[in-house]
């Protein structure tokens, strides 16, 4: 029996208007993405994968076709019910990592327990991401102190603490040379692989994408699987 996809998208549109002009930034993609997996959205600039991760995460609203996270019609969800869907199901990372800069690796992780309501009850999935983050000894550093791969990978660390279904990235290995690219793909991967976290990643660089159990290329607002 298939179980129902985490992520269902069908025949989704995004019409922006600019002045007079429509830019039809996505023209009627499918996906499905099912629990546990890693897929990378490949694209070149302009194609539309920032727009389709924006609409995934409850940030932008679709123009036509219907999107279900975790079975839930996004197009049915209350204001309050997207703020949920962005505090509790979908974990965001993005090209900057978006750290506070002036608290240490470690608070900047465990600040989003505090506000997300989990308490101070550091489980045992939580000293799972700690350990896989690897930069134990690094900790107790505030941001400045660390290379930009381990900024991004605390940054991950952040996005999935609470326990997301989904975790979108959005270019994390934009701003990254060879070497911090390959931790935090590595990272991705081992996060994937130990805890299961279903991941969905864009980038426009193939070497990041062969990471992914699966890729599907984005063209001109399609996607092509
Ligand atoms: N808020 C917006 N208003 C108007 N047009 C937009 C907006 N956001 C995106 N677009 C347009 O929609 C199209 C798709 O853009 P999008 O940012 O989704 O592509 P992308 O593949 O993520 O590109 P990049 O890799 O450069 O970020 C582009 O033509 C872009 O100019």
């Amino acid at each position: 029996m298939n179980e129902t996809p985490i992520i269902e998208v069908r025949q989704l549109t995004k019409t922006y208007r600019v002045g007079e002009v429509d830019v039809h930034a996505l023209r009627g993609v499918d996906l499905e993405v099912q629990k546990g997996e890693f897929i990378a959205v490949v694209g070149t600039s302009g194609s539309g994968k920032s727009t389709l991760f924006n609409v995934l995460g409850g940030l932008t609203p679709p123009s036509t076709g219907s999107v279900h996270i975790g079975g839930k019609d996004l197009s049915h969800m209350t204001n309050a019910e997207r703020t949920n869907l962005r505090k509790d199901t979908v974990g965001f990372v993005f090209q900057k990592y978006n750290l506070l800069p002036t608290l240490s690796a470690e608070d900047n992780i465990k600040i989003v327990k505090y506000i997300g309501g989990h308490g101070t009850d550091f489980d045992a999935p939580f000293n799972e991401v700690l350990r896989l983050l690897g930069i134990a000894e690094r900790l107790k550093h505030k941001p400045r102190a660390l290379s930009g791969g381990q900024q991004q990978r605390v940054a991950i660390a952040r996005a999935i603490v609470n326990g997301p279904a989904i975790l979108l990235a959005d270019e994390p290995t934009g701003n990254l040379d060879s070497q911090n690219s390959a931790a935090v793909l590595n990272l991705l991967k081992d996060l994937n692989e130990r805890l299961g976290q279903t991941i969905l990643m864009i980038t426009h660089d193939e070497e990041a994408a062969s990471y992914a159990h699966r890729r599907v290329h984005m063209r001109d607002g399609q996607l092509l699987q």
